[in-house]
């Protein structure tokens, strides 16, 4: 067993008592290392007892992966301003939390995401989320540089009554999530994709450059949904682990709301805090790989030395570096793009750089760098009134910031691109996909493009090879 219940059962006593002197839910959290568990099969321990709230997060550079499973707290905003609210309720648990000593910079980690457009009333399939959604887990592992790993228990603790009865239903908890006994399995889904809409979207991207040319936006982002109907239930660990072997530079993300869970696997960073340094990803310009390298080094010279897609890019560099240039003291920018390269797509790349005052968090960058030109447009309340009255379904969480905030407001978010909603007990999902459209967009080059980006989670639903 991995938690000493006495030292867990001192850390909930500690939490109680100053839960009755405060007067208000003090949270407790207990972190102890623990023996390597794989954690898309941690993920799957907790399918029966945890279903519906369960988080998994990995970064890009494959240093970090947390699994969250069950609900310490959850913070749930479908006012404005979402992020407003989540991160003064976050500030007061966190300045009020008790840890064991043993590993202090292990605190408890706020993890979820917001909506792309506020503005836009979530549909049925979104309600679970609504304008922001982030847990607190009740058991949490961590998985640092591959090797370093972690079980945190939270629990929300507001009086003395049933300690014990609590740290008897943990441990019970705890050891099915840390046991094996069913694997994940590598199954196909039968699957079908059908476009919504396909002729429509032509259609779309016909308005929105025409708007351009007469001068209403300079770049709108336009996304479409494509809809998978699979044969029997689909399994998300199998397609964590389907994306983790495929999309070996990209973040991969989970997040369940009730019967709705929406997964992905992003390239793209929108910040990333450690202390006083911040760094956002530009990723915005795309073309195919090569079949060869050649071939491959070929197309990416011409996507470095493409007006249309560099124009795309400059759009979205402007904007990080006057957001970073607001907030930090320092700021990096290189003045040339280069390539970051996926299985079956690359994009041309430039990271920003800052320094900030030590107080600052993660989510008033967050907060103001939402939604970049990658993902919404130029100038933006023009092209969000645009995409609003443009692309008649609900965007939800995609293209919007996911990812979490420790208990020093540092963390990571990453941009919800290449992703899907699994709807319907995993009969069903809506996988999405975006472009920027400027002025000179071709609708069938960016439907193109928009297929290139589906094909990851395509590959991950299926099974199939797609090559
Ligand atoms: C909107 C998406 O991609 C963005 C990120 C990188 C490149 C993009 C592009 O070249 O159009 C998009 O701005 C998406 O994948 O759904
Ligand atoms: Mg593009």
């Amino acid at each position: 067993m991995a938690v000493q219940l006495s030292n867990l059962k001192a850390t909930l006593l500690e939490a109680a008592q100053k839960a009755a002197k405060l007067e208000e839910g003090v949270l407790a959290s207990h972190t102890v290392a623990i023996d390597y568990i794989k954690p898309s099969q941690f993920f799957h321990n907790g399918k029966e007892l945890f279903l519906g709230k369960r988080f998994y997060w990995k970064n890009a550079d494959n240093t970090k992966v947390m699994v969250g499973q069950g609900l310490a707290h959850t913070f749930q905003s479908s006012e404005p301003n979402a992020l407003f609210s989540i991160e003064k309720e976050w500030k007061r648990l966190t300045k009020q939390v008790v840890m064991n000593d043993n590993l202090p910079e292990f605190g408890p980690t706020l993890f979820g995401g917001i909506s792309f457009d506020e503005k836009v009333e979530p549909d049925s399939n979104w309600s679970p989320f609504s304008n922001g959604l982030f847990y607190v887990p009740q058991f949490m592992l961590s998985i640092i540089e591959d090797e370093k790993v972690f079980l945190t228990i939270n629990l929300y603790v507001q009086g003395f009554e049933n300690i014990d009865q609590i740290l008897s239903k943990l441990t019970a908890q705890e050891n099915q999530l840390l046991s094996c006994e069913e694997h994940v399995k590598n199954e196909s889904f039968s699957t079908t994709f059908e476009e919504v809409n396909p002729s429509n979207w032509y259609a779309q991207v016909e308005e929105v450059v025409d708007r351009i040319q007469k001068g209403e936006a300079e770049k709108v982002v336009l996304a479409r949904p494509v809809r998978a109907d699979f044969s029997s239930a689909i399994e998300t660990a199998t397609v964590i682990e389907r994306l983790t072997e495929q999309q070996t530079n990209s973040y991969i993300f989970v997040l369940e709301a009730l019967e709705q869970c929406f997964i992905g696997a992003t390239p793209e960073r929108l910040i990333v805090k450690n202390r006083e340094e911040v760094k956002s990803t530009c990723l915005a310009g795309s073309i195919s790989r090569g079949k060869t390298d050649k071939e491959d080094a070929h197309l990416g010279n011409l996507l470095l030395n493409d007006e249309k897609n560099r124009k795309e890019h400059e759009y979205v560099v402007k904007r990080i570096q006057n957001a970073f240039v607001s907030l930090c003291d320092d700021v990096y920018v290189p003045n040339y793009p280069t390539l970051l390269k996926m299985k079956d797509i690359q994009h041309l790349y430039t990271p920003v750089i800052g320094r900030v005052a030590l107080n600052q968090s993660i989510l008033s960058f967050v907060q103001l760098l939402h939604p970049t030109p990658a993902l919404g447009g130029e100038p933006v309340e023009e092209a969000l009134s645009i995409i609003r009255q443009v692309e008649t379904w609900d965007r939800g969480f995609y293209g919007a910031p996911i990812g979490f905030v420790d208990m020093h407001g540092d963390g990571e978010f990453a941009v919800a691109i290449r992703s899907a909603l699994i709807t319907d007990r995993g009969k069903r999902s809506y996988l999405f996909a975006g472009c920027g459209i400027v002025d000179s967009s071709n609708p069938q080059a960016e439907w193109e493009e928009t297929e290139l980006k589906l094909r990851p989670m395509k590959r991950a639903f299926s099974g199939d090879d797609l090559s």
